[in-house]
């Protein structure tokens, strides 16, 4: 497929941000037909995936194209420019309710195999787990990461502070990590110095060879890594930190990102499950397993699977899991009123957002009586956890931070071609039979080799050179661009790192580093370093490997901004097109959930609004489209206008909504293209436009708060109702009729 210069492909996904788009397409076409630039939509929704997937299943009329793949490809040409909004990275409860709900809208497609046993439900399993977790954005991202609050952003954010909870010194709330045999512990790292195909195997303690992974292709240069969690060493870790809880009073919550790692982090999951209730699951073991109660997926999946018992039994085992609560510590709770609680589903409680969100109120979680707790926040992987506790140690000492004076840290993350763990999803296992697990090369060589136990995760990642080199010259670039001091956060003492180091000074070397600061640090004296600069004020870019960039940039923004949905997100493709990605936030269930009741959209689409605006800039770059160049220019200013005008959504129902705030993005940007005289042909396109919205303000308005405060019909929840869904996120005739005059 090759990619047309004057096209963008905006991707349609799920939830928030598919109802946004709704109401945003119409809006894009309306003011970018007239400089000739063409807007297709994408959908790469999980129901249009699982759709693809299982084309074989499906109507003729109910097949779809495999349009992730397509993308896929068109990120490897050079004119690319995808805009791609968040889309569900499904974990199992998720998928199985996409599922449930195509079957039954009337597509023929299986049911999920949670247990695979025959040949038959073993491929379908496999087809499925194409669909579940990380599916899209490792396809997608061809490239690094460059994510920052534009600077209109940033000084919206100080002068609109967001509302940040009192930190005290007193507080209890910690981080606890284990301390050995997690992943960090437990990692070997080489760079490869030419190019072989390597085995994954196990050579069990009874004499067995079990092939793992029968091949993966290494190229010169590249960095491959073998690590492991020991089951053992966290099955003691989760019972220390319980019993820790317990004793002291503490509120307990666990911190993963099972969507994203959706081998390894289920199964973290599953075992904190088994251990916080195990004298439930101790006395149903047997029940339990007859039912494929699966710990995986969390506590949803047991009160699933119960539904089938006779009311005695299962009222007995509802019981008994009280039960257990009389005899550990209070579990945070994702919503207190319906009694849902941290380890419910793996999808409920995602890090990257869940401890930023609980060191912005203050360090404090929500508890079942429904007021705020210090919490002892669980995240076994120590690589990461002590980032947090870092800047926990830093909030205690030093207060919450201001965001009307806070510095701002932009990230620079290593992400292209599927880098480190992010790639990982199939290499990773859990090791049946004790054992040595190994990477062996095709002349026999055994690469790397560790000893594992019965149940332990093992994994290996790789990271290409070239995604290096790039990542190395994006920061430089950036840091030259904005004048602003670049840290790579790396700590020396872990294997992968200590190789990744040496390529980072190799290819700083090609550049010319006069005048700019670049520093490598190990990760909490990275954070400490930030932090110190970031309450003077000062800027600093971290410049990190794949999860913290993911964790990175949720965290800095909540903290400056009060949410990542403000942040500019661009992934330059290596291959030289764009993907442009609307904010550094998910998908928000919880905004879905409040459109339905009340009819009030809270989604704030300032992400897609940055993201259009850097990708028509790009297109103009490379076609030197004079006319897109403007429309750049012009919905910059118009989103800068929203900004200072305070248009943003409101969360609370019968204040201006997403939609309302989409008028006014439109009605700016009409009015910076009426007032623009470079190109008389868009002027008079955009004349009357700007007119009739300008005279119409308060009765579209009102059109958008009427119909606020009822329960509205999308029709589906995977599936929505394209028809309905445009009756309720484009209820202003007068809106809808003053587009429309635009275009005809
Ligand atoms: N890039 C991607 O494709 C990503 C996808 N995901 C997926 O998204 C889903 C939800 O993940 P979760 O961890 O809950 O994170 P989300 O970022 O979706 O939600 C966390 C909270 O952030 C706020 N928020 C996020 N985006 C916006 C926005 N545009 N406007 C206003 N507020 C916003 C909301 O807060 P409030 O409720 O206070 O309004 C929301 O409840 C999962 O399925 C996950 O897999 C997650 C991260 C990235
Ligand atoms: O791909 C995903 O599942 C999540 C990605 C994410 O959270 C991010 O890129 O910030
Ligand atoms: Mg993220």
């Amino acid at each position: 497929m090759a990619a047309e210069k004057s096209k963008i492909i905006y991707t349609l996904t799920d939830e928030a941000p598919l109802l946004a788009t709704c109401a945003f397409l119409p809006i894009i076409r309306t003011f970018t037909a007239p400089a000739g630039v063409e807007v297709v939509k994408s959908d790469i929704s999980v129901a249009a995936r699982i759709l693809a997937e299982f084309s074989d299943c499906l109507t003729a009329e109910q097949k779809v194209p495999d349009n992730l793949a397509a993308l896929g490809k068109m990120t490897l040409l050079p004119d690319t420019n995808i805009i791609k909004l968040p889309n569900i990275s499904a974990s199992v409860p998720q998928l199985l309710a996409a599922i449930k709900e195509l079957q039954l809208k009337g597509y023929k497609i299986p049911n999920f195999p949670d247990d695979p046993k025959s040949e038959e439900e073993k491929v379908t399993r496999a087809r499925y787990s194409k669909c579940l977790g990380s599916a899209v954005n490792p396809v997608l991202r061809e490239g690094n990461s460059d994510r920052r609050a534009p600077n209109a952003v940033k000084q919206f954010a100080r002068k609109h502070p967001h509302s940040m909870g009192e930190w005290s010194q007193a507080s209890r709330t910690h981080v606890s990590h284990m301390h050995g045999g997690d992943f960090y512990a437990g990692e070997k790292s080489m760079t490869m110095t030419k190019a072989c195909d390597v085995k994954m195997d196990l050579v069990t303690k009874s004499g067995k060879t079990i092939l793992l992974k029968p091949k993966v292709s290494l190229i010169a240069g590249e960095i491959i890594d073998s690590m492991f969690m020991s089951k053992k060493a966290l099955c003691e870790f989760y019972e220390k930190e319980i019993e820790d809880a317990y004793k002291t009073g503490m509120m307990w919550s666990l911190h993963v990102k099972a969507t994203m790692m959706k081998i390894s982090h289920p199964i973290v999951f599953g075992h904190a499950v088994k251990i916080f209730y195990k004298d439930a699951f101790a006395k149903h073991a047997k029940l339990f397993e007859e039912l494929g109660v699966n710990v995986n997926n969390g506590m949803s999946s047991l009160y699933e699977k119960i539904k089938t018992l006779p009311e005695s039994k299962r009222e007995e085992i509802i019981q008994d899991v009280h039960a257990c609560h009389e005899h550990r510590p209070a579990l945070a709770m994702v919503d207190s009123a319906k009694g849902i609680t941290n380890l419910h589903s793996p999808s409920d409680v995602i890090v990257d957002a869940s401890m930023p969100a609980m060191i912005r109120a203050g360090g404090k979680m929500w508890g079942a009586d429904g007021r705020l707790h210090d919490t002892k926040a669980v995240i076994p992987e120590s690589t990461f956890a002590r980032i947090y506790q870092e800047m926990i140690n830093f909030c205690k000492t030093h207060g919450n931070f201001d965001p009307t004076t806070m510095g701002t840290v932009p990230n620079v993350g290593l992400m292209a071609q599927q880098a480190e763990e992010y790639g990982s999803h199939d290499k990773t296992f859990e090791i049946p039979e004790a054992g040595i697990a190994r990477i062996v090369a095709d002349d026999g060589i055994v690469l790397l080799e560790q000893h594992v136990e019965e149940g332990d995760i093992w994994r290996m990642c790789q990271l290409k050179d070239a995604p290096i080199r790039d990542w190395v010259k994006l920061a430089v670039n950036r840091a030259r661009l904005s004048n602003t001091p670049a840290v790579f956060w790396l700590d020396e003492y872990r294997p992968h790192e200590a190789e990744l180091i040496k390529k980072v000074n190799t290819y700083l070397k090609e550049h010319d580093l006069k005048g700019v600061d670049i520093q490598i640090m190990s990760q909490t004296r990275a954070m400490r370093y930030t932090l110190e600069r970031v309450i003077r004020g000062k800027d600093t870019i971290s410049v990190t490997g794949n999860i913290l960039r993911d964790y990175l940039t949720d965290l800095f923004p909540i903290m400056e901004l009060g949410t990542s949905a403000k942040m500019l997100s661009i992934v330059p493709l290596m291959a030289g097109g764009g993907l442009f990605e609307t904010g550094a936030g998910g998908s928000a269930p919880k905004h879905v959930q409040q459109l339905v009741e009340e009819n009030h959209l809270r989604w704030d689409s300032l992400g897609e609004f940055l993201a259009l605006a850097v990708s028509l800039e790009d297109m103009s770059d490379k076609t030197g489209n004079p006319k897109v160049k403007i429309l750049a220019r012009t919905l910059d200013e118009a989103t800068g206008k929203l900004l200072l005008n305070n248009k943003s959504p409101s969360p609370r129902t019968g204040e201006l909504d997403n939609r309302g705030s989409q008028f006014y993005l439109a009605m700016y940007w009409a009015d910076a293209l009426a007032t623009q005289t470079e190109d008389k042909e868009l002027q008079a396109y955009f004349t009357p436009l700007a007119k009739t919205l300008q005279a119409n303000e308060q009765k579209i308005v009102d059109e958008f708060k009427a119909v606020q405060g009822k329960p509205a019909d999308i029709g589906g929840y995977f599936v929505m109702d394209t028809e309905k869904c445009k009756a309720v996120m484009r209820p202003s005739a007068t809106f809808n009729a003053a587009l429309k005059a635009a275009r005809a």
